[in-house]
């Protein structure tokens, strides 16, 4: 019914562009990065994270992903630095995964998929006044991804699969305070980066990409545990497995993906 979106045979991807023509545009999201086709700028600088002061707020099931967000009333927790003019304040971070085994990261390396990518999403507070309004500037968001490999235990990422179970159906949503994303961060902050999009719809090209080289390592025990949240509502009698909820790589129309280094 009206814009309803999903990743299944009826509503997925392939037909974002009936409801979203801007699925057509020419800055959109994801891609597939080609590192030796990267342009090195060392006019780049480090990326900055400033997420002492964060405050989570809650986890929730939105139907599509799961969702931490956190109170972005003021500069607390911000992205800075690298391509970025200012201060981007953190909103919220959320995963996109795929079935056992196969795919699951929205950007891609050569044509690479990893199991999982994490989205660390951020507005420009200092041009704009709320999200809502940032999200349509194309210089409104700063999206931080970072993919994530199937091997060992992650030492702090079952502080979220822990919880996950509280937030099995789509509209359910859960107290999380307290949690720093920091712990999510791989040992490297080197980068690709370029202009693109929400990776859903609305599909606003209204982002600055910075992807993170570097992947983390979690286990495939913890990514199966994001394969037991639900698309559906408590109150529907279909229950489809929340997975393979990824956009596939878009045409690059001719951007530039520069490297930090
Ligand atoms: C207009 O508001 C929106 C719409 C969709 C998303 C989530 C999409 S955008 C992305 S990148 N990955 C995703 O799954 C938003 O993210 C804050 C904000
Ligand atoms: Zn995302």
């Amino acid at each position: 019914t009206g814009n309803h979106w999903g990743y299944g045979k009826e509503d997925g991807p392939y037909l974002w562009h009936t409801n979203y023509p801007i699925a057509k545009g020419n800055r959109q999201s994801p891609i597939d990065i080609l590192p030796h086709e990267a342009l090195h700028d060392p006019s780049l600088g480090p990326i900055i994270l400033k997420y002492d002061r964060c405050t989570s707020s809650n986890i929730t099931n939105n139907g599509h992903s799961v969702v931490v967000e956190f109170d972005d009333s003021d500069d607390r927790s911000v992205i800075q630095g690298g391509p970025l003019d200012n201060p981007y304040r953190l909103k919220q971070f959320h995963f996109h995964w795929g079935g056992k085994g196969c795919c699951g990261s929205e950007h891609t390396v050569e044509g690479n998929s990893y199991a999982s990518e994490l989205h660390l999403v951020h507005w420009n507070g200092v041009k704009y006044k709320t999200f809502g309004e940032a999200s349509t500037a194309p210089d409104g968001l700063a999206v931080l991804g970072i993919f994530l490999e199937a091997g060992d235990d992650h030492r702090w990422l079952h502080m979220i699969t822990d919880a996950l179970y509280m937030v099995k159906f789509k509209g359910s949503v859960t107290n999380f305070k307290g949690f720093n994303p920091k712990c999510l961060l791989p040992s490297s902050l080197h980068y690709w980066t370029y202009l693109g999009s929400l990776t859903t719809p609305p599909l606003h090209e209204s982002v600055a990409w910075i992807v993170l080289k570097e992947p983390i390592v979690v286990s495939e025990k913890q990514l199966s545990k994001f394969r037991m949240l639900l698309f559906t509502g408590e109150e529907e009698d279909q229950r489809i497995r929340m997975e393979n909820n990824f956009r596939p790589p878009q045409p690059l129309q001719g951007r530039k993906v520069r490297s930090s280094n």
